[in-house]
């Protein structure tokens, strides 16, 4: 689980959480083990967010995983850490960092929101629970060859954007069911990324990869201003 990276390489070592609460959290720490300088920590208490730079919330099941949060005491640290580290949501993870979801049965669901969208939980229904869709993806992807394979499990799409610091990286290249191609299925808003798919179920580390950036990015630029 621990990868110290390259001796060779210079590159300052971030420590990524993964919330271990429910789903599929031990694909992510896999694809972040093989990272270099990066460490992966699973995150089950609030103690555990003020060791890591940045956390991945992931697929699951969004209603079991607010509601362990909240149960194990952890939903309001999630939900001021998210508004000012980098976060990064797939599938489920993406509905809790939502400000708006819709789909949802009588009594809401607790979400940590911090992105200026909305979203439709369980967007394809149960004919098409799953499917892979090779995706363009802004910043990883840089032609028609070379797309990423993306997995979709019982997902949700983005239907409305509601700032304009909410930049669209994914849309969908074709129709699926009842859903048209140009569904939004990624979103990057400032340190907040959020992708409709699974990532962590590929060999294709090119999402983690993009997000570790991020997270370096801001880390640097928090270094420089606290030199000057
Ligand atoms: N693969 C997933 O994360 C599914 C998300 C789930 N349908 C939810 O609404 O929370």
């Amino acid at each position: 689980m621990v990868h110290t990276g390259d001796s060779q390489d210079n590159t300052q070592q971030v420590r990524v959480g993964v919330l271990a609460l429910q789903g599929a959290f031990l694909e992510h720490v896999n694809i972040l083990s093989r990272l270099p300088n990066v460490i992966a920590v699973l995150v089950r208490r609030k103690e555990h967010l003020s060791t890591i730079d940045a956390l991945i919330i992931p697929g699951g099941e969004s209603t079991t995983i607010a509601l362990v949060a909240e149960r194990s005491g952890l939903l309001n640290s999630l939900k001021d850490f998210v508004q000012t580290k980098p976060t990064w949501g797939t599938c489920a993870g993406l509905i809790l960092l939502a400000n708006e979801v819709h789909k949802t049965k009588k009594g809401g669901q607790k979400v940590l929101g911090g992105l200026d969208i909305a979203v439709n939980r369980n967007q394809f229904g149960s004919q098409i629970d799953s499917f892979e869709a090779p995706l363009n993806f802004a910043n990883v992807t840089t032609s028609d060859t070379d797309l990423f394979p993306a997995v979709f499990i019982r997902a949700p799409i983005i239907t409305s954007i509601n700032s304009s610091d909410v930049k669209v990286l994914a849309k969908l290249e074709h129709n699926v069911g009842q859903t048209d191609a140009s569904a939004v299925v990624a979103v990057q808003q400032g340190h907040l990324l959020g992708t409709a798919f699974h990532p962590e179920l590929t060999d294709d580390d090119r999402i983690h990869r993009y997000f570790v950036q991020i997270v370096t990015q801001i880390l640097n630029e928090k270094l420089k201003h606290a030199k000057t």
